[in-house]
C-alpha cells in the first residue's frame, strides 16, 4: 500500500469526491454558476468555522465563522493585507499601479492618500454629475412612443454605469445610453467582460495558477483597452492641466488635492446601512497628497474598472427584484413620491439620503444578490488560528497562503439569514436591522481592504432608483423569468437569459420637451 502525505490524500479526496476540483471545472466548462462553486466549498466540510481546500497545490482557508472573520480580517488585518496577485508587476504599470493590486506599506500610504476622495461630502460635490446621467437614462425611455418599453436592464445598466463613472472618475461626458457603440463603453465592455471559454479559463487560470502567470507575464485583461483608457486619462489630464479647467469629478479632486491640503469636511448624511466603515480607520492625508500623474491614471482607471461591472450588476438586480415584488415596488413609489413632493419637486442629495425604505430594499438587494461573490487575502505574515472547540486543532496558517471569504454563500446561509432566498427588505427596518448577526453582510468586503467606494455604489443606485419609479414602473414582460437563475457562463453574477423587463410610464405628463 502507496504511503501518502495528509495534503496529497486531501487532494485526492478532493478528485474522488469531486467536490472542489470537480466543480471548479464544472464552472470553467458552463455546467456550474461560479456563486454554486464556491456553495459547494463552503459547505464541504459543516460545522466547521472554516474549509481548507487545494487551488490544485495552493492551500486555501475559506473563513465561514462571523467571529473567526472579524478576528482574522479585521482586528489581524496586518497579517493578510494584500489581495493575491494576478496581475504580474511586469506587465502594464498603468494596470499594476493600482489601489487593488497594491501590496503592504505602498497599498496603506495610496489607501490613505485616496480615501478623503470619497467621504459623505465629496458624494455630495458629485451628486449633480450622478442627477445628470439619472436624467438622461429616464429621458431616453421617455421619448419612447410605448406606454410599456421591453428592456434588458444589465444591457442598459451597464450603460448607464459606464456614463457615471466615466463622468465622474474620468471627467469625460460620455453617451453610451443613447449611444451603445460610444468607445468608452465598448472599451470598457471588453475590459471587464468575463465571458467565452478563454477569457474564462485565463480569469480562473489568474487564481489557480498565479505563478505560472507571473512567470509568463500572462495578464487576464486585454491590453488595447488598458492602453485606450491609459492615453484618455493622461490626455484628459494635460488639457486640464494646461486650460485650467474645474469640474466636480475625481481627477479634479486628485489633482487640486495636490496643491492644497484636503479642506475640513462639511458635515453630510450617510448613505445607507450597506457603507464600509471598518476601513476607514486611517490616518487620514491632511496634507497636500503626493501623487504623479501616472499614479492618478492608475487609480481612475481602477476605479472605472471596480465601479462599471459591480454597479451595472447591482442595478440589475434591484431592478429584478423590484419588478419581481410588486408589493414591495409600490411602497417604494410611495416613499419616492413623498420625497419629491417634500422637496418642492426638486431633488436633493440629503432628500436622497432620507428615504428609509429606499435603503431597505437596497441592502437586501445586496445582501441577496452580492455581485461580488467572493473576496480574498493573501497571509503576509504567519498567523496560527488557536482551536476554539474540542474537536478543533489549532490552524497555521502559512505566509503566501490564500484566505476566501465566500460572501455569496454566507448571506445566503439560512443560519444568518432565514429563508435566505426570499426577498425581504424588513430584514434591514430600523426595528430588525439590530438584530442581524455582525459580519454575516458583506457586499462591500470586509475590514481595512474593503471597497473603498461604497457610498459612491449605494448613491448611483438610489439616485437612479429614485428617477426610474418617478416616471416608471417596472414590470415583467413576456420574456422575464421569475425566479431568476444565475448563469453559469458568465464569472460576474449575470442572471441566465436576461434581465427582461418593462418599463411602464406612471403618468402621460412626463414626455419631456427635448
Ligand atoms: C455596487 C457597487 C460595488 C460593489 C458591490 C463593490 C464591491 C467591492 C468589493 C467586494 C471589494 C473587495 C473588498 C475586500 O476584499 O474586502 C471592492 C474593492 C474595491 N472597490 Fe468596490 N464595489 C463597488 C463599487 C465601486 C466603485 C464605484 C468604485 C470606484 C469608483 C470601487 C472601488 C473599489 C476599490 C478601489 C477597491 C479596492 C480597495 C483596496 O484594495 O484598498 N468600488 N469593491
Amino acid at each position: 500500500k502507496l504511503k501518502s502525505s495528509p495534503k496529497t490524500e486531501k487532494i485526492l479526496k478532493q478528485i474522488v469526491h469531486g467536490s472542489c476540483i470537480g466543480s471548479i471545472w464544472k464552472t470553467v466548462t458552463g455546467k456550474k454558476s461560479f456563486a454554486d462553486m464556491i456553495q459547494d466549498a463552503y459547505y464541504m466540510e459543516p460545522n466547521t468555522r472554516y474549509s481548507t481546500f487545494y487551488q490544485f497545490f495552493n492551500p486555501v482557508l475559506l473563513v465561514k465563522d462571523p467571529d473567526l472573520i472579524k478576528q482574522m480580517l479585521v482586528k489581524d488585518s496586518d497579517h493578510f493585507m494584500n489581495h493575491q496577485h494576478f496581475i504580474p508587476p511586469e506587465g502594464d504599470p498603468i494596470f499594476y499601479k493600482n489601489l487593488f493590486s497594491m501590496e503592504n506599506q505602498e497599498w496603506r500610504d495610496m489607501r490613505s492618500r485616496l480615501t478623503p476622495v470619497f467621504t459623505s461630502s465629496k458624494m455630495k460635490y458629485m451628486f449633480s454629475l450622478i442627477t445628470q446621467n439619472c436624467d438622461k437614462f429616464v429621458k431616453h425611455f421617455l421619448r419612447k412612443e410605448e406606454t410599456v418599453v421591453t428592456v434588458e436592464m444589465r444591457e442598459i445598466m451597464a450603460r448607464f454605469s459606464n456614463d457615471v463613472i466615466s463622468n465622474i472618475v474620468f471627467g469625460v461626458e460620455v453617451d453610451a445610453v443613447n449611444n451603445p457603440n460610444d468607445e468608452v463603453y465598448l472599451n470598457g465592455k471588453n475590459l471587464t467582460n468575463l465571458t467565452g471559454l478563454t477569457r474564462v479559463l485565463k480569469f480562473l487560470g489568474s487564481f489557480l495558477v498565479p505563478k505560472l502567470y507571473k512567470i509568463l507575464k500572462i495578464s487576464p485583461f486585454p491590453e488595447a483597452s488598458i492602453k485606450f483608457f491609459s492615453s484618455l486619462v493622461q490626455t484628459n489630464i494635460d488639457v486640464r492641466q494646461k486650460n485650467n479647467i474645474v469640474r466636480p469629478d475625481m481627477i479634479n479632486i486628485l489633482l487640486d488635492a495636490r496643491k492644497n491640503a484636503f479642506q475640513p469636511e462639511e458635515a453630510a448624511p450617510d448613505t445607507g446601512f450597506a457603507v464600509m466603515r471598518d476601513s476607514e480607520n486611517f490616518k487620514l492625508s491632511k496634507t497636500k497628497i503626493d501623487i504623479t500623474d501616472l499614479e492618478i491614471a492608475a487609480q481612475v482607471i481602477t476605479f472605472f474598472f471596480a465601479g462599471f461591472e459591480t454597479v451595472s450588476g447591482m442595478l440589475s438586480f434591484i431592478a429584478y427584484e423590484l419588478g419581481a415584488n410588486p408589493e414591495v415596488q409600490q411602497r417604494l413609489i410611495g416613499e419616492v413620491d413623498h420625497t419629491l413632493e417634500a422637496c418642492g419637486g426638486q431633488i436633493t442629495y440629503e432628500a436622497i439620503l432620507s428615504m428609509k425604505y429606499m435603503d431597505m430594499v437596497v441592502t437586501e438587494a445586496l445582501r441577496k444578490w452580492p455581485v461580488i461573490i467572493l473576496t480574498d487575502r493573501m497571509c503576509t505574515k504567519p498567523y496560527t488560528i488557536e482551536a476554539k472547540y474540542p474537536d478543533e486543532k489549532s490552524r497555521h496558517v502559512k505566509e503566501g497562503s490564500s484566505v476566501w471569504l465566500p460572501v455569496f454563500a454566507i448571506h445566503r446561509d439560512p443560519e444568518n439569514y432565514p429563508e435566505p432566498d426570499k426577498f425581504d427588505p424588513e430584514r434591514f427596518s430600523d426595528e430588525n436591522k439590530r438584530t442581524v448577526k455582525p459580519y454575516t453582510y458583506f457586499p462591500f468586503g470586509v475590514g481595512p481592504r474593503g471597497c473603498l467606494a461604497s457610498r459612491l455604489g449605494l448613491l448611483e443606485a438610489k439616485t437612479l432608483f429614485f428617477y426610474i419609479l418617478t416616471n416608471f414602473e417596472i414590470v415583467p414582460v413576456e420574456k422575464t423569468q421569475i425566479p431568476l437563475k444565475i448563469s453559469k457562463k458568465r464569472i460576474t453574477m449575470n442572471a441566465e437569459g436576461g434581465f427582461w423587463f418593462g418599463l411602464k410610464r406612471r403618468t402621460e405628463l412626463s414626455t419631456p420637451s427635448a
